[in-house]
């Protein structure tokens, strides 16, 4: 049981595969224990995450052009502008020579490349303190919702009367302070945006792509390349434009699933390079093969890095962001004689797959070597899910994976990585409360110059 609903738990890579993809329209939704309470038109009961049916559907079909092959693109100078910006701010350190923490350096980079890409706007995280930024602020608090939470306990004790106060107030019972900041910032970037005649040809961010899909009725037309993220289950979908709150969730949506995933992951992987050097010297030399003499990392070179990718995969496997994912069952169905009802979930233990030792051998070692493409091919397709899978697969996948080599480029480029003083057990100790990973202590590493 799972908060009060029956919830199947395995990891038997088959059943997973037959849950996520071929079952797909008997569980198309993730189960959220806030959705039923929820004031329709506020900006959390409109995220992508949390729609359902064909509302998700439709949705997901228009976000899709953000984040296709061609979009990717067009996001490098950006992402390569912010990163050469970090190595700036690195600078520091490396003349100090003192620890530095990771986590909070990694957020403000990626809240850059999000204000970047998404907003194209220069949000300056690196060089503010976090409350000086309130983009970032906010959307630590957003993630903040702890299942304890004294408005979590009101909303499972006391749904009916929570629902009244919504419906009669328009606030949301979780967290009003956080949509009306949303609300404001960002409206004020649509606004501008729809005042603008030239906005359309002058911008080629996420919020004019969103804008455009309000107004339009087009098609969008694909690319094979892009069919890990957009599947048909997606495309056959009614095309009803999308409303203001809609759009407004969305960017909302991006902003804060791909700020803190993108972060956590860097800092695991800057702090085991640090830990591992022989490992790093390898990246190293596979980046300075491909970046060379450049002076930014272009669409094509990403796709070169073997050794990289190796890392960074295995990296995810030891600590994937998000350590489970779910889903919500939409009629009752037998699947190889386990009987779900409509309503029960089924919950795919992420953390558990990836530390199975019948899956990976040892599967605590940091082996980067097990991701190297052979490796791959001959392992289950679910036995690595950091971005899930199926129809409801992270949206931002490509995203991050462009934002992680490019930045590991750059830095690895530019700086040795070495162990902090204060040196922490291994395996580290961990905590997911709220279902996104953490170390319990901080990680810092120290930085040289090159
Ligand atoms: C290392 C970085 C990231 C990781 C590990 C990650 C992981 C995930 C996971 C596990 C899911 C659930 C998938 C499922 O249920 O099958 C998800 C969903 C999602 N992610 Fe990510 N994510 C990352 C970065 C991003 C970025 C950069 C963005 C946007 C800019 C993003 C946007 C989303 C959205 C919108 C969904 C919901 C998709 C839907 O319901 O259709 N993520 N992500």
């Amino acid at each position: 049981m799972y908060q009060g609903t029956p919830d199947y738990v395995t990891t038997n890579l088959d059943f997973i595969k037959k849950v996520l993809i071929k079952e797909f329209d008997s569980f198309p939704d993730r189960w959220d224990m806030t959705r039923s309470n929820m004031v329709e038109e506020s900006l959390r009961a409109n995220f992508l995450t949390i729609k359902e049916g064909d509302e998700w559907r439709k949705i997901r079909q228009r976000c899709t052009p953000a984040f296709t092959s061609g979009k990717m693109k067009k996001l490098l100078p950006p992402m390569n502008h912010c990163a050469e910006e970090l190595c700036d701010f690195l600078e520091q350190f490396a003349k100090s020579g003192k620890d530095f923490a990771l986590k909070d350096t990694f957020s403000k980079l990626t809240m850059n490349v999000i204000g970047r890409c998404v907003f194209a706007s220069d949000f300056n995280s690196l060089q503010s303190a976090d409350s000086d930024v309130p983009l970032l602020h906010y959307s630590k608090k957003l993630f903040e919702v702890k299942l304890m939470s004294p408005s979590i306990i009101l909303l499972l004790s006391f749904p009916n009367l929570c629902r009244f106060y919504q419906q009669i107030t328009k606030r949301s019972v979780i967290q009003h302070d956080v949509d009306q900041f949303f609300i404001k910032a960002l409206s004020g970037v649509m606004e501008q945006r729809l005042n603008d005649p030239e906005a359309k040809d002058k911008y080629t961010d996420a919020v004019q792509l969103l804008l455009n899909a309000m107004e339009e009725e087009k098609e969008t037309k694909f690319t094979k390349e892009d069919s890990d993220i957009i599947s048909e289950t997606v495309e056959k979908v009614n095309k009803r434009a999308l409303t203001r709150m809609e759009i407004l969730a969305q960017l909302v949506i991006f902003l804060v699933a791909g700020y803190e995933t993108t972060a956590t992951t860097l800092h695991f992987v800057t702090y085991l390079l640090a830990q591992r050097p022989e490992v790093q010297d390898k990246v190293r030399d596979e980046v300075n093969e491909i970046f060379g003499d450049n002076t930014e990392i272009g669409y094509e070179d990403v796709s070169k890095f073997v050794y990289m990718n190796a890392v960074i995969d295995e990296t995810l496997r030891i600590f994937p962001p998000a350590t489970r994912l779910n889903r919500q069952c939409q009629r009752d169905i037998e699947i190889d004689g386990v009987k779900f009802v409509k309503g029960s979930t089924f919950t795919a233990p992420i953390y558990a797959i990836h530390h199975d030792p019948e899956i990976y051998e040892n599967p605590e070692e940091f082996i980067p070597e097990r991701f190297l493409p052979d490796e791959v091919s001959s392992r289950h397709p679910m036995a690595f899910l950091p971005f899930g899978a199926g129809p409801r697969i992270c949206l931002g996948m490509r995203f991050a994976e462009y934002e992680l080599r490019v930045t590991l480029a750059w830095i690895i480029k530019k700086f040795k990585f070495l162990p902090a003083d204060e040196k922490l057990a291994w395996p580290l100790e961990l905590d997911s409360n709220g279902g996104l990973i953490k170390s319990k202590y901080e990680l810092k590493c120290k930085i040289v110059k090159l």
